[in-house]
């Protein structure tokens, strides 16, 4: 059995920090850990990259061959990819032993894991080898301090949880540039009565409906829930791991320590 993140997000949401943070923190701790790119228009790794789609393609090859430009050109290497993966990933993939955990930098396109199937079979691909995946959707918390953009966050994410039907664990990232804790907390487990009152009282009346009924939709799924990730405290990596790790059941057997996420603990 092995086991597998596949980290996805909007546009600069912090994925790729994350992956090398999750990568420091395993090396610290004496864990072992591959990070895999599967960004075909990624040039600068903060992390030694285990396996890399731009050994299968390269973005700027397509771009310049197909004249395409660069979301055309990535979603024709991600179909590249889907058309390879009984090679290509298969034979990657074959490196790796029983037990290898492996985490997978995506993409910013939400198209890719809102519309198109590239992500469903290259998931689907990963199971028949046997791997635990689990869904990391990253959300900028910067972005919702503004309701409107949280529901959208809550959207995307939601229609990826639809798309993949995987393990979902949410994180908002870049908490450490929240200045006001108190004011994301009500969105950490949203109500849908509270979201509702801050929607109503941010747009005009004619669109009462359709906020409830978004909220309510935000509600009845009631796994649209947010861990807070703060990458410059090690309890709060720590906590995020260890709440993945309990979705792909790594670790079962041997001793994983988890630590339950204290918003107000000092920096380590
Ligand atoms: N302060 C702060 N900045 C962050 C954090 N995580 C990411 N950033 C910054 O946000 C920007 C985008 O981060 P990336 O990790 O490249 O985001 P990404 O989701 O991989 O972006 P794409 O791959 O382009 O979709 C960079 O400038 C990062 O330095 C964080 O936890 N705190
Ligand atoms: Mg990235």
């Amino acid at each position: 059995m092995g086991y597998a993140q596949l980290v996805i997000g909007p546009a600069g949401s912090g994925k790729s920090t994350y992956c090398s943070s999750l990568y420091q923190h395993c090396e610290t701790v004496g864990r072992s850990i591959h990070i895999v790119n599967l960004d075909p228009a990624a040039e600068n790794f903060d992390y030694p990259v285990a396996m890399d789609i731009r050994e299968l393609i390269s973005l700027e090859d397509v771009m310049e061959e197909l004249g395409l430009g660069p979301n055309g050109g990535l979603l024709y290497c991600m179909e590249h990819l889907e058309a390879n993966l009984d090679d290509w990933l298969t034979e990657e993939l074959d490196n790796y032993l029983d037990d290898d955990y492996l985490v997978f930098d995506c993409p910013g396109q939400i198209e890719l894991f809102s519309h198109v199937p590239v992500l469903r079979n290259f998931v689907e691909h990963l199971k028949s080898k046997n791997f635990n995946v689990c869904v990391v959707y990253l959300l900028d918390s910067q972005f919702i301090t503004d309701v409107t953009k949280f529901i959208s966050g809550c959207m995307a994410s939601l229609s990826a949880m639809i798309q993949l039907e995987l393990p979902h664990v949410n994180l908002l990232s870049k908490m450490d540039l929240v200045t006001n804790k108190r004011e994301i907390e009500k969105f950490l487990n949203p109500e849908s009565r509270v979201l509702l009152s801050e929607l109503n009282q941010r747009m005009a009346p004619q669109f009462a409906k359709l906020n409830k009924s978004l909220s309510e939709l935000v509600d009845e799924y009631s796994m649209v829930s947010f861990i807070p990730l703060d990458l410059r405290k090690k309890s709060s990596i720590r906590y995020v791991l260890g709440q993945i790790d309990n979705c792909i059941q790594f670790g079962e057997d041997a001793d994983v320590k988890v630590k339950d996420f204290d918003p107000e603990d000092g920096d380590e």
